[in-house]
C-alpha cells in the first residue's frame, strides 16, 4: 500500500465545507442548495491526544476517536484509493447545528473526503467524490451542494450512475432558516416516509419540481402555491408539528417555504418579489419559538488548502490540492 505524503511532509491542511438545505420543496433526494455557514476541519500532522477534537456545534457530543464521521470518511477515501490513512489529528470548528436538516452529516463526510484527497495527493475528481459521499450519506442532494457549492440537481442515469448538475442560483436569492431547538435525526425522519404514492401525486410532484428548479435558476418567479411537496413533508410534518406551523405561517405570507432536508428546520427562499422584511420573518420565528437565521447561498463549495499553498487555492480552484473536474 502506498504511504500518504501528508504526514511525511508535515504539512497541515484545512478544509472548509458549507451547510446545505436539501429538497427545496418538491425535489426530494434531488435538489440542494449550499449555504454560507461552515464546518472547518484542520488536519494537523502527528501529535498525541484524541484523533478528533470538536469546537462549536457538536462539541462534547460527537466522538473523538476513529469512529468520528469526518475521520471515517477520510479513511474511506484512503481505502478506495489504496493508500494508508495519513498520520494526522483533526481539529474541527463547526457552525452547522446537528440534526436540524442543515446538512451537518454531509458536511462532515465531504470534509473527510476533500481532506483525504488533499493529504494523500490522490487524483480523484469531484464526480467520484460525489459518488462516494452519496454512498456514505445514502442520498446525493446534500453532499453534492456541500462539495460543489451553489444550486445542485441530481438524478440517476439509466445505467445507475449519478447525473449531477450545478449552477449558481438566481442572483439575489436569499435563504432564511427557522431553526428549532428540537432535533430530528435524518434516519428517523426517513423511516416515516410512505413506501408508495398515488399516480396523481407523483405527476403533481414532477410538475412542481420542474417549476421550482427553473424558478430558482431565475427563469421565472416561483409561485409559492405550486412549490409545496407531496412526497416527504406530509408524513414528516405529522411528527414535526411545530415546523408545520412555521411553514403554514410562511406560506400564508405567500413565500416558497419547505422542510429543510429531513427537518426540523423550515427554510424560505426570498427572491425579492414578495416584499417581505426580515423583521416580519423574525416575528414569525418569535411566535413559534425558533431561531431565525438569514443566510446567503454559498457558491464556492468545499475546498481543502495546505498551509503555504498558493494564495488563490480554494478561491480560483487553481491549486493542485483542490482539483476540479467538469461535471
Ligand atoms: N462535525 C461532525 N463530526 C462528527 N459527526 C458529525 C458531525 N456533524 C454531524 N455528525 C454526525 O451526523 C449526525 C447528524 O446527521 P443527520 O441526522 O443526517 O442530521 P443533519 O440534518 O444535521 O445532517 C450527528 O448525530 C453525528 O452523528
Ligand atoms: N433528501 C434527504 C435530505 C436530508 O438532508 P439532511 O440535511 O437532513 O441530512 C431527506 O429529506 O431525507
Amino acid at each position: 500500500m502506498q504511504t500518504s505524503t501528508a504526514g511525511a511532509t508535515g504539512v497541515a491542511v484545512t478544509a472548509r465545507v458549507p451547510a446545505t438545505t436539501a429538497n427545496l420543496g418538491p425535489g426530494f433526494d434531488a435538489f440542494g442548495l449550499a449555504l454560507a455557514c461552515e464546518l472547518v476541519v484542520r488536519a494537523v500532522p502527528g501529535g498525541d491526544g484524541p484523533r478528533v477534537t470538536t469546537r462549536g456545534e457538536g462539541a462534547g457530543e460527537v466522538t473523538e476517536g476513529d469512529d468520528n464521521l469526518v475521520w471515517r470518511s477520510l479513511e474511506r477515501l484512503c481505502v478506495e484509493q489504496g493508500v494508508e490513512p495519513p498520520p494526522v489529528r483533526l481539529e474541527v470548528v463547526n457552525a452547522i447545528p446537528l440534526e436540524r436538516g442543515l446538512g451537518s452529516s454531509s458536511a462532515a463526510i465531504v470534509a473527510g473526503l476533500v481532506l483525504g484527497r488533499a493529504l494523500c495527493d490522490v487524483r480523484v475528481g469531484d464526480r467520484q467524490l460525489v459518488e462516494l459521499a452519496t454512498e456514505i450519506e445514502g442520498h446525493p442532494d446534500n453532499v453534492a451542494p456541500a462539495l460543489l457549492g451553489g444550486l445542485v440537481a441530481c438524478a440517476r442515469d439509466d445505467d445507475g450512475s449519478l447525473v449531477v448538475r450545478r449552477r449558481n442560483p438566481a442572483p439575489g436569492l436569499r435563504p432564511v432558516a427557522f431553526v428549532p431547538q428540537a432535533r430530528q435525526a435524518t434516519t428517523a425522519a426517513r423511516a416515516v416516509l410512505p413506501a408508495t404514492l398515488p399516480r396523481a401525486q407523483v405527476a403533481e410532484q414532477a410538475a412542481r419540481a420542474g417549476h421550482v428548479l427553473a424558478g430558482l435558476l431565475g427563469a421565472w418567479p416561483v409561485a409559492a402555491g405550486a412549490a409545496g411537496d407531496r412526497l416527504h413533508e406530509p408524513a414528516r410534518l405529522e411528527v414535526m408539528t411545530a415546523t408545520g406551523a412555521v411553514l403554514a405561517a410562511l406560506r400564508e405570507r405567500g413565500l416558497h417555504a419547505f422542510l429543510s432536508g429531513a427537518g426540523p428546520t423550515a427554510v424560505c427562499l426570498l427572491d425579492g418579489t414578495a416584499g417581505v422584511e426580515l423583521a416580519e420573518l423574525e416575528a414569525i420565528g418569535r411566535a413559534h419559538d425558533v431561531t431565525v437565521r438569514s443566510l446567503r447561498p454559498d457558491l464556492r463549495g468545499a475546498f481543502a488548502c495546505a498551509d503555504g499553498g498558493c494564495a488563490l487555492s480554494g478561491v480560483q480552484r487553481t491549486c493542485a490540492h483542490c482539483p476540479r473536474q467538469g461535471l
